[in-house]
């Protein structure tokens, strides 16, 4: 096989691993068995190694790489990764609700979304590439997570568009990776995470790749930093947006015409909450014109266009 042949098998290779994956990992509907995917796999492993100069960082075979970091690298966020304001109970909502509508003189939607207990993550892509991943640290100064991130199988090394955009999610541990983990750290006569959110954390501030890739974490993306010729109008569409790019939004979101059914939203999730396989701490509200929001724009700390509902903690998981 000739280099143009070996670049072209690659590529198809690359594709089908891709594709495979997203059915896989995002869509729970995989296509082919992993028998398959392995062989696939292994034969692309093999031409980069026949071809060095083919292997390139967004490669299937490139997920779990490097050595050790000896630290993290610091990285500045283009536009800080703010905090939100909270509410506690109905009536704080129906007082977000008017605070808002003194606001904006247009009619108001919202967008309710589950609010993920895990460490917020900026994803950055460019031209569909994905190039670096961070932490929120302060909200202006994050620490450089790429590797680590790279390691989630629900993060796609290649949007299916190639579109310069950084978005925003949580990265967490579900209830029952999260269960197992501590049985193995206890039967190791080691300290057990406390809760997810920490063994999250914890796994994605590991040095070592190889350890965050044993922790079977993953990731729902919800927001927008940068975004180059943005082509929505509303969060709503924004969320649409990014799903079809292959990035795994949380299918529980739900648009709201007022704060009324914002409101039975927020109440039937205190309900079922138990039910997911991951934790939530509340339900994050915003409003969804993408106008409105620049109109109401920020407080020092948070936007003045969303708000989180926070659930009593949740017992801890045994
Ligand atoms: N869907 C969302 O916007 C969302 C979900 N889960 C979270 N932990 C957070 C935090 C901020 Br800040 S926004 C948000």
């Amino acid at each position: 096989m000739n280099a143009t042949e070996a670049k072209q098998k690659i590529e198809t290779l690359r594709q089908d691993l891709e594709q495979y994956s997203y059915e896989y990992h995002t869509l729970d509907d995989p296509s082919v068995s992993d028998y398959e995917y392995d062989k696939k796999m292994q034969e692309l492993i093999k031409l980069e190694e026949e071809h060095p100069d083919l292997k390139t960082p967004d490669s299937p075979s490139q997920r779990v790489g490097g050595k050790p970091l000896d630290a993290f690298v610091k990285v500045q966020h283009d536009i800080p990764m703010l905090s939100l304001g909270n509410a506690f109970n109905d009536e704080e909502l129906r007082d977000f609700d008017r605070r808002v509508k003194n606001g904006t003189d247009a009619e108001v939607n919202y967008v309710c979304e589950l609010k993920i207990d895990g460490l917020a993550v900026s994803l950055k892509y460019e031209d569909g590439i994905f190039v670096r991943g961070a932490t929120r640290g302060d909200g202006t100064t994050g620490e450089d997570i790429t590797k680590n991130l790279r390691t989630i199988r629900n993060i796609p090394l290649r949007l299916k568009e190639p579109v310069t955009v950084e978005v925003r999610g949580e990265a967490y541990m579900p209830k029952k990776s999260f269960m197992v983990l501590n049985e193995a750290k206890e039967s190791n006569g080691e300290e057990p995470f406390a809760n997810p959110r920490n063994a999250a954390a914890g796994s994605l501030r590991q040095l070592d790749p190889k350890i965050a890739a044993k922790r079977n974490l993953d990731i729902f993306l919800y927001g927008i930093g940068v975004w180059e010729n943005d082509p929505t109008d509303a969060h709503s569409e924004r969320l649409e947006k990014m799903k079809e790019l292959g990035l795994k939004t949380n299918p529980e979101w739900k648009k709201c015409n007022d704060i009324e059914e914002v409101i039975d939203y927020v109440n039937s999730w205190v309900e079922h909450r138990a039910d997911l396989d991951y934790e939530i701490d509340g339900i994050v509200i915003k409003v969804d014109s993408l106008d409105q929001q620049e109109d109401l724009g920020f407080t020092a700390k948070s936007p003045r266009w969303a708000t989180a509902y926070k659930f009593p903690a949740e017992e801890a998981i045994t």
